[in-house]
């Protein structure tokens, strides 16, 4: 990692970067493609069961090499081994950043501080088994009797987006022969989503999985005391309930909490504080990030829609790229190369947002998860030793479903001002497994229908005007600039090791980013100010502080709502 005096930008690779850049903002992405037939060749590597595609960079040779002559310089190499082996590289939290642990083979080892971890992972993995099993064979039973149907996963930012995406990404997976339980999301403070599922679910067979690494997310516990309100108000009457005898038992508080919430959290404290009952708490620990946390525990919702089998193979695909990562050359490894053209197309192309696009329904949610991931991880603007950066990190990235965002926001992306770097993602394979053979055809055509509109883009993106073979001038307003760089990453099949991949090449592509920009990926100190404020703000409304103190907006936005509050 560069040093206090040498900041990236001082590295010699950076200077040469920024020269090389001069000559290359002129030439357009198509002439590269039209000078050179073995780009796709050059630039494109397939490593566990995923193939990417970086020809459609506006980069050649050249910018490779000082690209990975800068990776070197600012301690890439060194800075991989320092995270897979344990190594403190959270320094504001002082602490290992080990998501790669939670993901080693049972007879790995792993020595972190003296202590072998491997152990400790695998038994909490088991632990986490038991209460899925429990679960799939519908012995859990809530506090009247019944087995659990629905399972609420109550959690937010790490403990929420990682098992959203993935129990959506893979429903596929689903095991047949288990008891049907579904799993539920509910994330947002106002209880929005919580209230529908309260309105919906019967207490008696609904389970509340409390996720939380802190166990102090105000988010979290406010929908868990809701839940917990709800279920002791229901319950505890339980003669009021349709199906209840006129001789049902009264049933304890206690034993609705015992039998309706799971806690998983690094703090067991605070879990049983809370009331959770030791046997139903699953432990993760400080030096799993949160974003990063979910192939433990926080994996629990994902185990319980695919099963543990798909669940190791989830993390055993994950497993792969890290090994990559660890071993390959930095010219063949697929997080340095896809996080280099970052990189590139911030610092040196002044291209600073970036669209996540993948062309499968499934992955729906894999935008708002790399939201979180990249832009919580990297978007920080003080390096390590706390100095003022004076280059840009992050890119503002977001995304949506590519082929309905090509109807929402690709105007912008082919005609609009701002430059755009996309990520294209797509399966090759799909719908192999469909029975009906007439089903099969069409959705097939469907797949087709995808890559298509998937391949179209890049190509439109990257080539304007010229993508169709039409002589003569066209007006300017149907006219395609081209020359937008992107990336695509096509799985062989959306399995769940190729996910595990997928999502571990994102992850140590953050990582490779943090180490050129000299920032801690894994601290969040930028999201605490707003949660303070929020409790000033909080007592203000409920009258117990000093309104005046406000600036006017704030001041008349508490207003509007206390005078809607008379009405
Ligand atoms: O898991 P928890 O401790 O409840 O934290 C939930 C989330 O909230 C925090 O404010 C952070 O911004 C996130 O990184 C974290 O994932």
């Amino acid at each position: 990692m560069a040093s206090a005096t040498a900041t990236p930008d001082t590295l010699p690779a950076w200077q040469t970067l920024t020269q090389h850049a001069q000559a290359l903002k002129h030439v357009h992405l198509k002439n590269l493609f039209g000078d050179d037939p073995g780009r796709w060749q050059q630039f494109t590597r397939q490593v566990a069961g995923l193939t990417l595609d970086l020809s459609k960079q506006r980069w050649d040779d050249d910018t490779l090499e000082h690209l990975l002559a800068l990776a070197e310089e600012a301690g890439v190499p060194g800075a991989i081994q320092a995270l897979l082996s344990g190594k403190r590289v959270n320094v504001s939290e002082n602490r290992p950043a080990l998501h790669t642990a939670l993901r080693l083979p049972a007879d790995a080892h792993l020595e972190v501080e003296g202590e072998d971890i491997v152990g400790a992972v695998h038994d909490s993995l088991a632990q986490m088994e038991q209460l899925v099993q429990r679960l799939h064979a519908g012995q859990w039973r809530g506090a009247t009797g019944k087995p659990i149907r629905h399972v609420v996963n109550l959690g937010v930012g790490g403990s929420d987006l990682g098992p959203l995406m993935v129990t959506h990404a893979l429903a596929d997976y689903r095991p047949s022969d288990i008891h049907p339980v579904e799993v539920h999301f509910a994330s947002t403070m106002d209880g929005s989503q919580l209230a529908d599922y309260l309105s919906r679910f019967n207490p008696e067979n609904t389970l509340f999985v409390l996720s939380s690494k802190s166990f102090t997310t105000i988010d979290t516990l406010s929908n868990a005391n809701t839940a917990r309100d709800w279920l002791i108000g229901r319950l505890t009457q339980h003669a009021d309930l349709p199906e209840a005898s006129p001789h049902a038992k009264p049933i304890s508080a206690e034993l609705i909490v015992r039998q309706h919430f799971i806690g998983v959290s690094a703090s067991p404290e605070k879990m049983s504080e809370w009331g959770i009952t030791p046997d139903h708490q699953l432990m993760f620990w400080e030096w799993v990030g949160g974003r990063y946390s979910l192939w433990g525990t926080i994996g629990l919702p994902i185990a319980l829609v695919i099963g543990m089998e798909n669940f190791r193979e989830l993390l055993a695909g994950a497993h792969a790229m890290d090994s990559h990562f660890r071993d390959a050359p930095l010219d063949d490894n697929l997080p340095v190369l896809l996080g280099l053209a970052g990189i590139w197309n911030v610092n040196f192309l002044d291209i600073r947002a970036h669209s996540i696009l993948p062309y499968d329904g499934r992955l729906e949610y894999f935008a708002a998860y790399l939201e979180q991931l990249e832009m919580e991880s990297n978007g920080k603007s003080v390096t390590r030793q706390g100095q003022a950066v004076n280059y840009s990190t992050c890119p503002v990235l977001w995304g949506q479903l590519g082929p309905n965002a090509q109807h929402a926001f690709y105007q912008l992306l082919h005609q609009g001002t701002q430059p755009v770097v996309c990520d294209f993602i797509a399966p090759l394979k799909r719908y192999d497994e469909v029975e009906n053979p007439d089903t099969r055809r069409h959705l097939k055509a469907q797949h087709r229908l995808a890559l298509a509109n998937c391949f179209a883009q890049s190509r439109v993106l990257m080539l304007g005007d010229d993508a169709l073979d039409e002589d003569g001038p066209r007006p300017e307003h149907k006219r395609y600039r081209g020359n937008q760089p992107s990336s695509t990453v096509l799985l062989d099949k959306l399995t769940p090791a190729t996910l595990g991949s997928l999502i571990a090449l994102y992850e140590h592509k953050v990582f490779v980013q943090a180490v050129i920009w000299d920032i801690n990926p894994f601290d969040q100190w930028g999201v605490e100010l707003g949660k303070q404020i929020a409790t000033d703000t909080q007592a203000i409304i409920d009258g117990e502080g000093d309104l005046n103190r406000m600036d006017a907006s704030s001041r008349g936005l508490i207003e509007a709502f206390w005078a809607a509050e008379q009405e």
